[in-house]
């Protein structure tokens, strides 16, 4: 195997799928091969899963499942500190993998470990606040009690934009609970995931408790079909696109499986003419410009009031035209390369078909940087879309500001509602009674008020609509991998 990447801990770079405790290759042999979204150069190999290796996973984690369930939780709560702290440890490491096999800059790369991190710490220390309750009892001579037990085997599908942070949102609720898991990381991110189940084995986590099956895009519906066809996968946790969100759920009722599902978005950013300007620029900026607006949450439609659309407009192309474009090895680059070509052609498609129907490019508008590889493209202000455009429907996932002008409260609000997505909203104003109004009419799971960096640990994350179901952070996250039993001890009068 040929590769180039070099890590202080050469233990990180594993390239075989994790189960039952030991390093295996692909039942079948085949592998599958990651390279880096910045040149198109290999990095390594890892399994190409089937259906076998799928089950085989299934069955480790269904064994598993009893005595990781039985383990009190202040003992499960040891064991992902301890995961923690190698997390922690490792994050220069880390980082570096992030950004070789997702492409974001250095700085981005290291600043996930530490998101990723904090999900594993806050859900270390909720995983001994698991309580429940005593009820009332409306006869005499009963007890009644209602409590919380782990749901059994979880499968976690996680995407590629943010390797570390989603799977440990996932994993370390899961394992808190009690649940034993099967992952299935992204095709292009396979290598973190990797990295940070070697961790967790370094924490002491028991055999079989966690696995992980890496799957080509071609080899990934039948290793997913596996775990919805097994009963006893008792739920799905998936971070990705909204039609693979809805074949899950279909796929799943077969069993009832339990969902979490965390799906595309089609975010509005609005501007009111009260807003702080330079604030809304700034707050666009750190919003939209994050993974280089690969992300579910970036704002995809920017709506500027009239009487501050030319000012905010110029405000933004001015600095949107001065991130630097390139390669995480570059220690200034700003937005690094898109996935891969098929991220590209859609975010050019986009582009291509709002300038058709009459936007104009304020900055960039086309590829950048082409002598090193495809997949650079300049960031970009477009003014003048048209709801008609596709970028206004769907979701770009890359680095595009249109801009759309609006003339009043009630018509933008029906603007930002008009699509079946609704996962995050963003909006800028000083005017405490519309700031009331706003976040309450926004159909949305999360709403940024003068804020355009709204994700943390301790906040529920997730979407309504089609952007799906289930929260992530926060004792809700915790909850979604638990039922509760209602127990009634009768007799005792
Ligand atoms: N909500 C979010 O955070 C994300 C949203 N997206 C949106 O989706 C678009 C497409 O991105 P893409 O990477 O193709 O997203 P996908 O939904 O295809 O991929 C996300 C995960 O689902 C897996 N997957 C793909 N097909 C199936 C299937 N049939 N059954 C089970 N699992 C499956 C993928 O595996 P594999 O990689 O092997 O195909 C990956 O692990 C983006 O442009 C963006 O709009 C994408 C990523 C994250
Ligand atoms: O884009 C995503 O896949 C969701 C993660 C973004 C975040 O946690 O802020």
């Amino acid at each position: 195997m040929q590769h180039d990447l070099t890590l202080h801990n050469s233990e990180l770079l594993r390239t075989r799928n994790f189960i039952a405790g030991t390093w295996r290759a692909a039942a079948g042999g085949a592998t599958l091969p990651v390279t880096d979204p910045a040149n198109q150069r290999l990095i390594a190999e890892v399994p190409d899963s089937s259906a076998d290796d799928a089950q085989q996973a299934a069955d480790a984690a269904y064994a598993a499942f009893p005595a990781w369930r039985a383990t009190p939780a202040k003992a499960r709560a040891q064991v992902i500190k301890r995961w923690l702290a190698l997390i922690l440890a490792n994050q220069d490491d880390l980082g570096r993998l992030i950004s070789r096999e997702q492409g974001k800059p250095l700085a981005e790369g290291r600043a996930e470990v530490l998101y990723a991190a904090s999900y594993v710490e806050w859900f270390a220390e909720e995983a001994v606040r698991i309580c429940g309750d005593v009820i009332a009892p409306p006869v005499v001579g009963r007890q009644m009690f209602a409590i919380k037990e782990p749901v059994g085997v979880v499968a976690v599908i996680t995407p590629w934009n943010f390797p570390a942070a989603m799977i440990a949102r996932k994993i370390a609720p899961a394992l808190a609970a009690g649940c034993s898991v099967l992952a299935k990381p992204a095709e292009d991110t396979p290598l973190t995931a990797l990295a940070l189940v070697h961790l967790a084995e370094q924490a002491g986590l028991p055999a079989g408790v966690l696995n992980i099956i890496c799957a080509s895009r071609a080899q990934t519906p039948a290793v997913v079909d596996a775990w919805l066809a097994d009963g006893r996968v008792r739920k799905i946790s998936f971070t990705g696109s909204t039609p693979v969100g809805k074949h899950l759920a279909r796929e799943s009722a077969a069993t009832l499986k339990k969902l979490s599902l965390e799906l595309g978005g089609n975010a509005p950013f609005i501007v009111f003419d009260d807003a702080d300007l330079d604030a809304a620029v700034q707050g666009l900026m750190a919003a939209k410009f994050r993974n280089g607006g690969q992300t579910c949450v970036c704002p995809n439609r920017v709506y500027v009031q009239a009487g501050v659309f030319e000012a905010f407009a110029d405000k933004l192309a001015a600095q949107v035209g001065a991130l630097r474009v390139g390669p995480a090895t570059e220690a200034d680059a700003q937005i690094g390369p898109m996935i891969n070509e098929r991220a590209v052609h859609k975010i050019l498609r986009h582009i291509d078909d709002a300038v058709a129907q009459g936007a104009k490019v304020l900055v960039g508008g086309h590829r950048v940087r082409e002598e090193l590889g495809p997949n650079y493209i300049a960031p970009t202000v477009l003014a003048g879309a048209t709801k008609a455009a596709a970028l206004c429907a769907e979701e770009t996932f890359g680095p595009v500001v249109p801009l759309f002008r609006f003339e009043q409260e009630d018509e933008v609000l029906r603007d930002a509602n008009d699509t079946p997505f609704g996962l995050a909203a963003y909006f800028y104003s000083q005017d405490v009674r519309r700031i009331a109004r706003v976040a309450s009419a926004l159909e949305c799971g999360i709403v940024g008020i003068n804020e355009g960096a709204v994700a943390a640990e301790a906040a529920p994350f997730g979407g309504v609509k089609e952007s799906g179901y289930g929260r992530e952070g926060s004792r809700h996250g915790l909850e979604d991998y638990m039922h509760i039993k209602y127990l009634c001890q009768g007799g005792l009068a």
